[in-house]
């Protein structure tokens, strides 16, 4: 949710509360002053009614009054000819009407009754010339003979009849004044009516207004609680006005949704002021903040900008701001520190991987290419070994400021954009160029660099043999990635290693193939099935009678994929990628499970040869792996001979020690294998934990040469010494078996004797080995009966 949502989530709820809260108060005021207000108004309506309906009764009177005083009355009553007096009266009415009221459709009547009761004269102001007195005025008429009263008035008020305001005033016919009580029998009464029209009207506009109706009683009107009004009309004559139920309850309702609706829209004009204000100087800000800042984290904004905003926001922006420019300080220098190697102070893998890419994208661009120099320092490890971490650590110190003075020199000699150089790990740097071959650079490069060590190369004023192996290779003819491109380069190193050192050499087809032939043989190594594809050959030894002493267990690999391929090809890739163990059991085992057979052919004390891996010396298991599968076929150890190669027991460790002495302490026998093919120091011939030693065939090529007699014989001498028997391999002349003899070898191993076979064809070559033997013997036999 937003700020601004979240703001109006708030807001909305508290303001209109508010106005409720606010409402409800006035409500709660304006309730009761409108019940006042309306009791007040309802009372002022009735008395106005009162006054209405007594100035009705006033004109009344008067209009009575005017016929009696004016003279009419007399007239009628002394006038003899009747048509004459009733049409005078009528005159005289008529103009007293006239001047009494100007609402001429006023209804008006005058009566005179003549005693007992007689009606003698009767006038209506109205349309109808048959008009009579009403039943009700007589009985008023009737009422005020029958009362002591001389004089009497009354509203009449019958369901069906409009209601009549009437008078009735005896008159003394002699006098024409008010007569004694004892001649009210022989008096004449006058009768006056009106219709009090103001008043009906008032009434029934207030009946309408309050939705009641005017009550009208002669006698008092109890005290009513509520919303009521009372009157007096006259001396026994009440009102009374009581409207409604709902009537104040309708004004409320009207007040209630007014304040309803003044409240929501207040709220609502509030709410959209507030919400402008807080938009305006609180989320607005926090906003435009909030944007810049993601804008900075996604990379689209370099820096928060400088803000104008005051108050709190403002400082949170600054700080913010200042938050922001303190951890990219720290971030660039933990970048830096991360991407520049602490002991050459020159650029490491990671940053030479990011900028790598970056060159390699940017040459893509502008369709031109770049070199990779991939350098690794030869014999490093011996300067470690022999003079100590520290000068090892100075040397790729020197190392690196001179090869980065090369590069620096050579890029602005050349014009060329500027070069990367790092320090991969160890003794591995790497030179990334945006140049090609061709022009001479790269090749001045490596020649500069491997010109450092020409001497040697010089550290603290010492020189040390080290020398350096480049490997080169070019984007995007060699590789179109920067993975592949530092692949290929490092094949390339280990090319320019495997040709001797201390030279460059350019990634090539050949290479790419040597690399795929590796490739697959590690994928076929990976899931063949041994049973199926590896097999054993045996290559007998013998000794200077030509008897067989031992055979040596020689495995073979015939891949359906690959055809054969020789245990030199596969077995350092093996080594390499692990999957030597796998290899060194199935030997193991298949070699012991054969003895038996090779056993009954060459006889009981026969020694089976087993090679194994060097590094599976440094795996606990062997010893254990060894005394199984001696146990497993019947096979005594003392006839079992481990062959390790010289240059693996050269550097021994103390792992494969132990496990050589446990191997020896279980009765198997050690034998160094390909001995003189490196480079052994005598005291290390006397070190070895060996009881044979295996001549190497290119030793053994070189020392039987006549001249080199004395130093075969007295290297043999040596390792007799030392308590083990030699064995020559590489026996293909009868030559060299008879100098290797001279020189007191034991053991001979070669063509000369037999190539490696199958166990089947050995069987063979044992029984043709016997039978050339027996004719040797008879030959020797007849020769010297002969003789
Ligand atoms: N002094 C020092 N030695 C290091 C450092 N990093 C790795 N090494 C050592 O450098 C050596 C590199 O191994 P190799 O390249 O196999 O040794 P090498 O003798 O140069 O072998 P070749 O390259 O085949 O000639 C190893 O012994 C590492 O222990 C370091 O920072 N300082």
């Amino acid at each position: 949710m937003t700020l601004g949502k979240r703001a109006l989530a708030l807001i909305f709820p508290v303001v209109l509360a508010g106005y409720v809260l606010a409402a409800s108060l006035i409500y709660y005021v304006q309730s009761s002053s409108i019940a006042g207000l309306e009791r007040a108004r309802l009372w002022q309506q009735i008395g106005m009614l009162t006054a209405v309906f007594q100035n009705d009764v006033m004109q009344n009177r008067s209009f009575l009054y005017s016929l009696v005083e004016g003279g009419a009355v007399r007239l009628f009553v002394n006038e003899p000819n009747a048509d004459y007096r009733r049409m005078a009266l009528g005159v005289r009415l008529q103009q007293s009407i006239t001047s009494l009221s100007e609402d001429r459709k006023r209804f008006i009547s005058a009566a005179i009754i003549r005693p007992p009761l007689t009606v003698d004269y009767y006038f209506e102001d109205s349309d109808d010339p048959f008009a009579e007195i009403t039943p009700q005025q007589l009985e008023h008429i009737r009422r005020t003979i029958d009362s002591p009263r001389l004089s009497s008035w009354t509203y009449l008020d019958t369901p069906g009849i409009e209601p009549l305001i009437v008078h009735s005033e005896f008159i003394d016919p002699v006098t024409f004044n008010r007569p004694v009580a004892s001649a009210k029998a022989e008096s004449i009464l006058v009768q006056t009516a009106v219709r009090p029209k103001a008043f009906l009207e008032l009434k029934r506009a207030l009946e309408k207004e309050y939705g009641a109706t005017v009550e009208i009683a002669r006698h008092q009107f109890l005290a009513q609680g509520g919303l009521s009004a009372t009157a007096t009309l006259g001396p026994s004559l009440f009102a009374r006005l009581t409207p409604e139920p709902g009537f104040l309850e309708e004004r409320l309702s009207t007040l209630r949704m007014l304040l309803a609706l003044g409240a929501i829209a207040l709220s609502l004009c509030t709410i959209v002021l507030v919400l402008v204000l807080v938009r305006r100087y609180i989320t607005n800000p926090i906003a435009r903040l909030d944007r810049q800042l993601t804008e900075v984290m996604t990379g689209n904004r370099s820096a928060l900008p400088d803000m104008d905003e005051i108050g709190e926001i403002g400082r949170l922006s600054v700080n913010v701001k200042r938050l922001h420019d303190q951890s990219m300080h720290s971030f660039d220098l933990v970048q830096n520190a991360s991407w520049t190697d602490t002991l050459t102070g020159i650029s490491n893998r990671e940053y030479f991987n990011i900028r790598s890419t970056q060159l390699l994208e940017e040459a893509a661009e502008a369709g031109i290419g770049c070199t990779l120099l991939f350098i690794d320092v030869d014999n490093f490890k011996f300067v470690n070994d022999k003079h100590g971490h520290k000068i090892g650590d100075e040397l790729l110190k020197t190392l690196a400021d001179r090869i980065s003075d090369i590069v620096a020199r050579i890029v602005v000699e050349r014009q060329l954009p500027a070069g990367l150089f790092a320090r991969l790990s160890g003794d591995e740097f790497a030179i990334m160029l945006r140049c090609q071959p061709g022009a001479g650079t790269i090749t001045e490069l490596s020649g500069d660099i491997l010109a450092l060590f020409a001497e040697g190369f010089e550290v603290l004023d010492k020189a040390y043999p080290v020398t350096a192996s480049i490997g080169i290779a070019v984007y995007p003819e060699d590789a179109r990635t920067l993975p592949e491109l530092i692949a290929n380069a490092d094949a390339a190193m280990y090319q320019a290693k495997s040709q001797g050192k201390n030279g460059s050499a350019r990634y090539s087809r050949s290479l790419h193939e040597k690399r795929n032939r590796r490739r697959r043989i590690e994928e076929e190594l990976r899931i063949l099935n041994a049973d199926e594809q590896f097999h054993l050959v045996y290559m007998p030894i013998v000794n200077g009678q030509g008897k067989v002493t031992g055979c040596e267990a020689l495995l073979r690999w015939t891949s359906p994929v690959l055809g054969n391929v020789t245990p030199d090809e596969f077995i350092p890739i093996a080594e390499t990628t692990g999957l030597f163990s796998k290899i060194d059991w199935w030997v193991i085992n298949r070699a012991m499970a054969d003895y038996g057979h090779v056993r009954k052919l060459f006889g009981a004390e026969t020694i089976l040869c087993i090679n194994i891996s060097s590094a599976e010396l440094y795996t606990k298991s062997i010893s254990d792996h060894f005394c199984d599968c001696a146990d497993r076929h019947g096979v005594d150890a003392r006839l079992i001979e481990i062959e390790l190669t010289e240059t693996f027991a050269v550097k021994l460790g103390e792992q494969s020690r132990r496990n050589i002495e446990i191997l020896r302490a279980k009765g198997f026998r050690i034998s160094i294998d390909d001995f003189g093919a490196g480079y052994t120091s005598v005291q290390q011939i006397i070190e070895y934990p060996a009881e044979t030693i295996k001549l190497d065939r290119e030793l053994v090529e070189s020392l039987t040469r006549s001249a080199a007699l004395p130093t075969l014989r007295a290297l043999i001498a040596l390792c007799h010494a030392q308590d083990m028997s030699v064995i020559a391999e590489g026996v293909d002349t009868p030559e060299k078996m008879s100098l290797l003899a001279a020189a007191g070898c034991d053991l001979y191993q070669g063509y000369l004797i037999s190539r490696p076979l199958p166990l089947d064809d050995l069987g063979v070559w044992a029984m043709q080995r016997l039978l050339d033997t027996a004719r040797e013997t008879m030959r020797s036999a007849e020769r010297r009966a002969q003789g």
